[in-house]
């Protein structure tokens, strides 16, 4: 019966499941909150128009029509709508938001992924200065910390290196192309036969190592920092410097590695990207960068902005694992309600059972496999 199932991609959440999406949103709010981020809340729906900025293959929306025709869509994103508010009501910037909510991307059928999920934000905008990165490492961080969540590692990256490196090489655009498509794909072949042509370009050793150039951040510094220094290549690598030893002062628990053939998880980014992984699992934790060109969809004026959004559904499954204590049962009689609101206030491991007699409640104590405990007969419950 088509009434009893769910578009591909949905899923009911209940219990523990859906509870800890609840837990994880309101501890990533308490600390946007405690360092000062103002909430910002946008639509479910809006014009497919904001988000022409985002990757076509990956943000696939819901779309539907209104009632004039014009197309909607459910958002697969939340950093454009920030951009959009910003641009439609002249907030003066600097401002620092967060949010929390709901994005709808259509993935591949049987792609085992959701087509909806939970993040949790914050945006950055009007400041310049790499401070804001270094804020939202620490978010980010610090969010992982409040969540208990252990084995972090950061991967750190540059949406510009690859086409930083792609300008300097002696190639044809549709070439530079392929060569991108290549790397991204992780096609050796494709991509050996693309540099073949190459090997006396002083880049040609870059070349070679380029498709490895991923893994702790030692190991990737040390390598790049033999090969030919190329002027905006070094000030990426002093930021990754400044990023790295950030994290290791704050957090010297967490891992950290480098990735600089990896596509950028959002077209926007203009800067710094970073992501983070548990050892566990892997889907990411949190993921961000900074994308000062962003606004400019939507307005004249470039503005600064960096920002990351908490994967809260990731999050949630991540303490699942961990979590779950079953509570006792408590019956009572109809006269006993005082009593029974009393211990259930004060024994946090203890629910109501409204079962109609003792018979019903052990049934259901025996269902749920769980204690059950019976005051009843004037008998207080062990603590
Ligand atoms: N919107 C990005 C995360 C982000 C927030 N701000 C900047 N980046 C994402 O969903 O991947």
């Amino acid at each position: 019966m088509d009434n009893l199932s769910l578009p591909v991609g949905t899923k009911d959440q209940f219990g523990a499941e859906a509870q800890l999406q609840d837990y994880v949103t309101s501890q990533l709010s308490d600390l946007f909150n405690h360092r000062g981020y103002e909430k910002l809340k946008t639509p479910v729906v809006e014009f497919a128009s904001v988000f022409e900025p985002l990757q076509a293959d990956n943000y696939r929306p819901y779309q539907m029509l209104d009632d004039r025709g014009r197309t909607l869509v459910l958002r697969p994103d939340l950093t454009l709508p920030v951009a959009r508010v910003m641009s439609a009501t002249g907030i003066e910037p600097p401002v620092k938001w967060y949010y929390t909510g709901d994005v709808f991307r259509l993935k591949k059928e049987l792609s085992g992924s959701y087509n909806q999920e939970t993040q949790a934000g914050v945006e950055i905008i009007g400041y310049p200065d790499f401070k804001a990165e270094l804020e939202c490492l620490m978010i980010a961080l610090k969010g992982c910390q409040a969540l208990n969540i252990s084995g972090v590692t950061v991967q750190l990256g540059d949406a510009k290196f690859i086409d930083s490196l792609l300008t300097k090489l002696p190639l044809t655009d549709p070439s530079k192309q392929e060569l991108r498509s290549a790397l991204f794909e992780k096609n050796l072949s494709k991509y050996d036969k693309l540099i073949e042509t190459m090997v006396d370009s002083k880049f040609s050793q870059f070349l070679k190592e380029w498709p490895w150039m991923f893994g702790t951040f030692s190991e990737v510094m040390t390598k790049l920092e033999s090969f030919v220094s190329i002027p905006e290549i070094d000030e990426m690598l002093q930021r990754f410097r400044v990023a790295a030893d950030f994290i290791s002062d704050n957090f010297p628990n967490v891992e950290i590695t480098l990735d600089l053939s990896m596509k950028s998880p959002q077209n926007y980014y203009t800067g710094l990207i970073f992501q983070g992984f548990s050892n566990s699992s892997s889907e990411y934790l949190f993921s961000g960068g900074r994308y000062d060109d962003l606004l400019k969809n939507f307005q004249q004026n470039q503005i600064s902005a960096v920002g990351l959004a908490f994967n809260v559904d990731g999050l949630s499954r991540h303490l699942l694992d961990k979590k779950t204590v079953a509570k006792r049962l408590l019956f009572f009689n109809s006269d006993q309600w005082q009593e029974a609101e009393k211990l259930v206030l004060e024994n946090q491991d203890l629910t109501m059972c409204l079962a109609t007699d003792i018979e019903e409640a052990r049934r259901i104590a025996v269902s749920k496999g769980v204690e059950l405990v019976d005051i009843s007969q004037g008998g207080k419950p062990n603590e």
